[in-house]
């Protein structure tokens, strides 16, 4: 925006607002992975359209993960990162180690690019406030995944206060224990869907490190624009959902399931993917409806 005319930059405002106008004053919940956290200036682009989104109106709650940079600092202390299902196993370590990365280090830092890009961001965990309730992840297959948990209730109210007073909350997936003193670690996909169900946000945004769901993973040509709820089954049945698009997809249905407008799984590595989703007709990566 900076090297375009004023009228040129005028023009591209007023060339947004029908857009914008169906988004003003409505919940888009924003998650955002470590996979697609690649460089800083990628990230200042996701941080600038939130700011921007905020300051027209749009209330963004952005939910953040941090998976790879917690298997960084676990390598650092000898510990090899170990996942069951797409879950960490996560022994007493290891769990300091995720709050450690992902409330000390990654949540402050993204409140710092809020603020640099002149938006107010409010770091908090779901530990504060109340906002997740957990218990110990119980697999009915009997797998252990130490401090894993599972949200059994969502008190979006925190929250909410903070949207009313114009904030930016940045939120990362940690939980307390509802029936014990211990926190857990939860996957920061299912963390957002959670809060997006909770806040009865209009939209839910993953962004993640991949043009969106692949019929060919190995494939971005292959990118599946548009998908309806009832196709999911057959999709993880031929294997075209696999690995850490199982979690995603699930996260997505069980949104629109529960009243979440749209649910997208899109590309975290394209510059402005936000606002290109949200401003354009196009939008882009998989949309969920
Ligand atoms: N059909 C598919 N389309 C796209 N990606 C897929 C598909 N099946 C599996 N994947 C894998 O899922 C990954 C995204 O999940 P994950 O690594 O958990 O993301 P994040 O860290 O953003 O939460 C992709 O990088 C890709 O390797
Ligand atoms: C239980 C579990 O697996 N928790 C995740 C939390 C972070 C996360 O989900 O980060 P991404 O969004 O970057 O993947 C973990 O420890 O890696």
């Amino acid at each position: 925006m900076e090297n375009l005319k004023p009228e040129t930059r005028a023009g591209v405002l007023v060339e947004a607002l029908p857009y914008l106008q169906e988004y003003n004053g409505k919940i888009v919940v924003v998650k955002y992975g470590g996979n697609a956290m690649i460089n800083e200036d990628l990230k200042q682009a996701v941080i600038r359209d939130i700011v921007l989104l905020n300051l027209v109106g749009v209330k963004v709650v952005l939910v953040h993960g941090g998976g790879p940079e917690i298997g960084e600092l676990l390598k650092k202390t000898g510990k090899e990162s170990k996942f069951i299902k797409g879950l960490r196993y996560t022994d007493k370590e290891t769990m300091e180690a995720v709050q450690m990365v992902l409330c000390g280090k990654l949540n402050k830092n993204l409140v710092t690019l809020l603020k640099n890009a002149g938006g107010k961001g409010v770091g908090i965990s779901g530990m504060d406030g109340g906002l997740f309730e957990a218990v110990k992840l119980n697999d009915p297959d009997g797998t252990e995944y130490g401090y894993v948990g599972d949200i059994v209730k969502t008190n979006p109210q925190i929250v909410l206060d903070m949207l009313e007073k114009g904030y930016i909350p940045v939120v990362t997936c940690v939980a307390a224990g509802i029936d014990d003193t211990c926190n857990y670690n939860i996957n920061a996909d299912t963390a957002a869907e959670k809060l997006a169900i909770a806040l009865k946000a209009k939209k839910l945004i993953m962004l993640t490190d991949v043009r969106g769901l692949l019929r060919d993973p190995s494939d971005e040509s292959t990118l599946i624009k548009r998908l309806k709820v009832s196709e999911v089954p057959s999709l993880v049945r031929e294997g075209i959902i696999k690995g850490g698009m199982i979690p995603k997809v699930n996260c997505c249905v069980e949104c629109v399931r529960q009243g979440v407008e749209r649910a997208n799984i899109q590309d975290g590595r394209v510059p402005h993917s936000i606002l290109i989703e949200l401003l354009t007709n196009e939008g882009v990566g998989t949309m969920f409806s």
